[in-house]
């Protein structure tokens, strides 16, 4: 099949990227979760509520060293009249129970005019109700004196509950810690692991097979001969893929024949998704969509999208494939609006968009041929307001306009020129990029 005579050859007739992007993702759902140890379940989606079997923390302690006491003994102290405790036993850290300085049957228990050395984290014990922290003591001149004499004199007046951390004050015993669908970071990762779990239901990642297609294409450390270039593109997809959560696996380079195509197509077995590039576009040896509709299953081909608008989906046997353009600006910019989302809905995310802001542009950009065009630029803030200004070279070859810009400036596909001044909106998918533009006035 020859696509010179496809109807979707002009742009009128091409799909829009809203209906391209609807298409593609309605083929995703997020994967079956998997039962998974607690840190390899960092960035991925939980799958399961997490309902708290004890509680955080599992016992009322102490938030500082010092003294367990009643606050009410200690009423009116201050440096001149100090209040003076008799000091009975310790609490150390890990212990059940706080034990006698001198050995006694009876339970240890504080009374009225008592006091007891506490540790951090030690349980508080009986019959107290705050604690003192050593500073507030005669111990901050002769330290550890009380051991030996028996007793503490508290300098200031301590309020009930003072240094004292409740059981549950955290997290209660049975209440709802997480849902499903919570993104696990290392907090998360923390509370899961004082709650004793070991193991969580999670979406894993979802593996991406890579694919590189073109007689030119050669592997990054070969010498070039004339008219070779290197594979930069399988490096840029997987580190997209990796960053957004995928577990990319790189399957070569085919040749511009269907056969090689197949070949390495054997390798993408056990893929979510396969991601290939180059050999979409009209020339006579770009192998990808007339292999998509002979061996596999077609559905979309040449979005309104710029660069990237060769781009062409399908699926071989039952798995998705993305074919994106080989121009290594298209690649990216049809990867970032098609394959990201359908890698974070494989991985139970329900927030597939990128941040986007509205910013001014400070040149004026053109926009012929009907295409939504994704502009490499730099965003930045002056004088309190967003401006973006596209990066000069604007070309679907030219990789460093990716590295000189640090978001996409969307111009839609109505506008034919966008001036100086006009509002667009920018997207950023680098969550560190916005912080440091809304940390710092430029
Ligand atoms: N007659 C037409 N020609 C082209 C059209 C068109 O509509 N009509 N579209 C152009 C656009 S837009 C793009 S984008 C490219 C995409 O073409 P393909 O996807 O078929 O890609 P190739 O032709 O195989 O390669 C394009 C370009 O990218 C380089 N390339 C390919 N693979 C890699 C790689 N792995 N790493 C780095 N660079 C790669 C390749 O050498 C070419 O220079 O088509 C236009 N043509
Ligand atoms: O996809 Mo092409 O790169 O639009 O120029």
């Amino acid at each position: 099949m020859h696509f010179s005579h496809d109807p979707s050859g002009t742009t009128q007739t091409m799909m829009s990227v809203d209906e391209a992007r609807e298409r593609i993702l309605a083929c995703f759902a997020p994967l079956t979760p998997r039962r998974t140890p607690l840190l390899d379940a960092l960035g991925l989606v939980l799958a399961e509520p997490i309902i708290a079997r004890e509680s955080i923390p599992p016992f009322t302690n102490s938030a500082m060293d010092g003294y367990a006491v009643r606050a009410s003994d200690t009423r009116g102290a201050c440096p001149d009249r100090p209040a003076e405790l008799r000091v009975i036993g310790e609490a150390p850290a890990g212990t059940p129970s706080p034990r006698w300085f001198i050995d006694e049957a009876i339970p240890l228990r504080i009374e009225s005019g008592m006091a007891i050395r506490i540790m951090t984290g030690a349980v508080l014990p009986p019959g107290a109700d705050a604690v003192v922290r050593f500073e507030d003591t005669d111990e901050s001149d002769t330290p550890s004196t009380s051991r030996s004499r028996g007793v503490v004199r508290v300098r200031r007046e301590i309020t009930t509950g003072e240094n004292v951390r409740h059981a549950g004050e955290d997290i209660l015993a049975g209440s709802i810690v997480f849902e499903p669908g919570t993104v696990l970071g290392p907090a998360h990762l923390g509370l899961l692991a004082s709650l004793g779990y070991s193991w969580v239901l999670v979406h894993p990642r979802p593996r991406i097979a890579i694919l590189a297609t073109g007689d030119e294409v050669v592997p990054i450390d070969w010498p070039l001969e004339p008219g070779q270039i290197r594979n930069s593109n399988s490096t840029v997809l997987a580190a997209l893929v990796h960053q957004t959560g995928g577990i990319p696996k790189l399957v070569g380079i085919a040749a511009d024949r269907e056969e090689d195509v197949a070949r390495h197509l054997q390798y993408t077995h056990d893929a979510d998704l396969i991601l290939t590039s180059g050999g979409v576009s009209q020339g006579d040896y770009d192998r990808i969509k007339e292999f998509l509709r002979a061996r596999g299953r077609f559905e979309i081909w040449q979005v309104r999208i710029k660069p990237g608008k060769p781009m062409a989906f399908g699926f071989v046997a039952d798995t998705p494939v993305l074919a994106l353009p080989g121009n290594p600006v298209a690649a990216v910019v049809a990867f970032l609006q098609f394959a990201r989302p359908a890698i974070l809905r494989l991985l139970g995310r329900a927030d597939l968009e990128p941040i986007r802001v509205r910013a001014r542009l400070t040149k004026p950009v053109e926009n012929r041929g009907r295409r939504r065009h994704f502009v490499r630029a730099l965003l930045h803030r002056r004088s309190g307001e967003l401006w973006v200004t596209p990066v000069p070279q604007q070309g679907s070859g030219i990789l460093s306009s990716l590295v000189h810009g640090n978001c996409l400036a969307v111009i839609p596909e109505e506008w034919s020129e966008a001036p100086v001044g006009s509002e667009v909106t920018v997207e950023l998918y680098d969550p560190s990029i916005a912080a440091a533009i809304f940390a710092a006035e430029s």
